[in-house]
């Protein structure tokens, strides 16, 4: 593997769906790692243009052609390849790029859920073989980091699940809710939904407008209840709302959840403070200030805040990230970092955009 030959030597990155939201973040992302170059961008539909035509922002940056998707090329080309594709595309895909002898992380829902009866339900399409979905490491850094490291191939997590998950699991985990209790209020920028149009991420669908969607339904809901349940030994079923709000990136999950004991704000910041001490990208608010999707856009942080209330006996717990970084393209790297074997913050210092 030429990234494990020296210091300097830089691994050859392929990115298939380069021309949607999350490859061409990561085509952003990558310009800034020190050890990862972009050998291939690959798209289905425009194989032979340069990319900087459809995407002029990249021009001077990337002067890359667009390749087709072929996966014994694409080994000839690269060592690791990010397959940012529509869930029942990836299904397909990777495993042809794996038997290629490529290291692969999926950015889409097809290898998260380890129940295979679970894709038709929530996914409406066919499950992946078995022994992929069994291969497939769920690669959400912060809770399962270490399962990532020298794997070949991980699945990204879900966008709403990252900044549900890294809110909810430290006090799951600890017994000071009742994992029973939980109900996630979440939203979203329109950006969640990919670059394709469609009536509901129309200009005037989505502009002064905030509105709801696939309530009790969302394909996030297994893959949620999937963590924790593993986390808090027990199944676990959740409420969970999803909602548009207009704006381009960012999502705010806004998760209640009863207390198992008398415990303050000062508590929490405490038990998550401890428990993400070595996790470079989540930070956790003082008490009495909650984040704000703003103070993480651009970026691959994850903040916390909470309110723990005495009158009621539950606390309500606020997390944001950026759906595209932390949730898609920057998590995705993380991801590289930790199956590479190198800093998990590797090439991924970015200061949010801030206003
Ligand atoms: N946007 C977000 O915030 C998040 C997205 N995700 C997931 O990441 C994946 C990518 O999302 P996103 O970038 O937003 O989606 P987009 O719709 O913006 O892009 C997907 C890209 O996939 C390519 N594609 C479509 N069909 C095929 C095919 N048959 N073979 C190869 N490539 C194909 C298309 O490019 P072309 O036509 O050029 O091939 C398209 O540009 C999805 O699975 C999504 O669910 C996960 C977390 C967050
Ligand atoms: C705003 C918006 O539409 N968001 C998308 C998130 C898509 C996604 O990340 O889904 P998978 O990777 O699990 O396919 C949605 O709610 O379906």
């Amino acid at each position: 593997m030429p990234g494990e030959q020296g210091e300097t030597h830089k691994i050859r990155i392929a990115i298939i769906g380069s021309t949607g939201y999350g490859g061409v973040e990561l085509i952003r992302l990558l310009q800034a790692h020190p050890r990862a170059e972009i050998t291939s961008v690959i798209s289905s539909s425009s194989a032979g243009v340069p990319i900087s035509d459809g995407f002029p922002h990249l021009t001077n940056i990337i002067a890359q052609h667009l390749d087709g998707v072929n996966a014994a090329e694409i080994a000839e080309k690269a060592d690791v390849v990010f397959t940012a594709t529509p869930s029942g595309v990836s299904s397909k895909l990777v495993p042809e790029l794996l038997e290629a002898g490529l290291k692969v992380v999926d950015l889409s829902g097809d290898f998260r859920i380890k129940d295979g009866g679970t894709y038709e339900k929530w996914y409406k399409h066919p499950a992946p073989e078995e022994r992929y979905l069994e291969k497939a490491v769920y690669g959400l850094c912060e809770i399962f980091g270490e399962e990532a490291a020298g794997v070949d191939f991980v699945s990204n997590p879900g966008c709403y699940p990252t900044a549900t998950l890294i809110g909810l699991v430290p006090a799951v985990k600890a017994g000071w809710v009742d994992p029973k209790s939980i109900i996630i209020d979440a939203k979203s920028g329109v950006s969640g939904s990919g670059r394709g149009t469609s009536l509901t991420s129309h200009y005037s669908e989505i502009n002064e407008n905030f509105k709801a969607y696939k309530v009790n339904k969302h394909q996030h809901i297994p893959e949620i209840e999937q963590v924790l349940s593993r986390v808090a030994g027990e199944p676990v079923t959740v409420t969970f709302t999803t909602q548009l709000v207009p704006m381009t990136r960012g999502i705010m999950s806004t998760m209640y959840v009863q207390m198992n004991g008398a415990y303050r704000d000062e508590d929490f910041i405490e038990l998550y403070r401890q428990h993400y001490k070595d996790r470079p990208f989540v930070r956790v608010r003082d008490k009495g200030i909650w984040p704000a999707t703003k103070e993480v856009y651009g970026s691959n942080y994850c903040d916390v805040g909470f309110a723990a209330d005495e009158r009621t006996g539950r606390v309500t717990i606020i997390s944001v990230i950026d759906n595209i970084v932390k949730g898609a393209a920057g998590q995705a790297i993380q991801n590289l970092n930790l199956m590479m074997g190198w800093e998990e913050n590797l090439g991924l210092g970015y200061t949010p955009v801030y206003p």
